[in-house]
């Protein structure tokens, strides 16, 4: 999944999933469920997958809509993914819910060669739109169970909120736990 979002809500074990699509036999959306543990409290993440069908963009409204939290995938090695971010960041900004977590995440960070975006483009485009950012693999496995992780985090802070309880900075704790790509596959 690369330039484009995928969306996770969270729900209670067991639950049916309230978002649906027009069937179609050409668009193909994969769900998935990942459970991660927050402070001892199991949250289980639904995570949709685009998989690649951009022509279908009226339907992925339907689905990102309800979405709480949506990750933004490119691809290090392919400029068209990353250019393709801020058009999904404008249709984020028109269809997905006012509160929705997103996140930025600049996949292939194992490659050691074919790098054409570089890290601290990936970390403008996040600050220019005020989000998290870090870059993953989905090959080594960097920085994937972060991302959800602080997803996770994050939804579960705000739906247990206490007063006087700290907030959780989820840019704060990605900066803070994050791995960087070996100094290899910089440009
Ligand atoms: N080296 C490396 N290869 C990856 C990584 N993630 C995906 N790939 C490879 O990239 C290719 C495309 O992966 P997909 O997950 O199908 O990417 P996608 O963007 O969802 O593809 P479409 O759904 O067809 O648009 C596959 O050959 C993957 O094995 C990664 O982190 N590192």
């Amino acid at each position: 999944m690369t330039g484009k979002p995928g969306a996770a809500a969270a729900t209670r074990d067991g639950e049916v999933p309230k978002l649906s699509l027009p069937c179609s036999p050409s668009y193909d959306l994969t769900r998935k469920n990942k459970v991660v543990t927050v402070d001892g409290v199991r949250v289980k993440l639904q995570i949709w997958d685009t998989a690649g069908q951009e022509r279908f963009r009226s339907v992925t409204h339907a689905y990102y809509r309800d979405a709480q939290a949506l990750l933004l995938l490119y691809d290090i090695t392919n400029k068209s993914s990353f250019d393709n971010i801020r058009a999904w960041l404008t249709e984020i900004h028109e269809y997905a819910q006012r509160d929705v977590v997103i996140m930025l995440l600049g996949n292939k960070a194992d490659v050691s060669s074919g790098r054409v975006i570089r890290s601290e483009d990936g970390e403008m485009l996040a600050r220019e739109y005020g989000v998290p950012f870090m870059e993953t693999s989905a090959k080594t496995g960097m920085n994937v169970e972060l991302a959800f992780l602080a997803i996770a985090k994050e939804l579960k802070y705000r739906a247990r909120q206490q007063a006087g309880e700290p907030s959780f900075q989820i840019r704060d704790y990605i900066e803070s736990q994050k791995k960087r790509p070996s100094c290899c596959s910089f440009l």
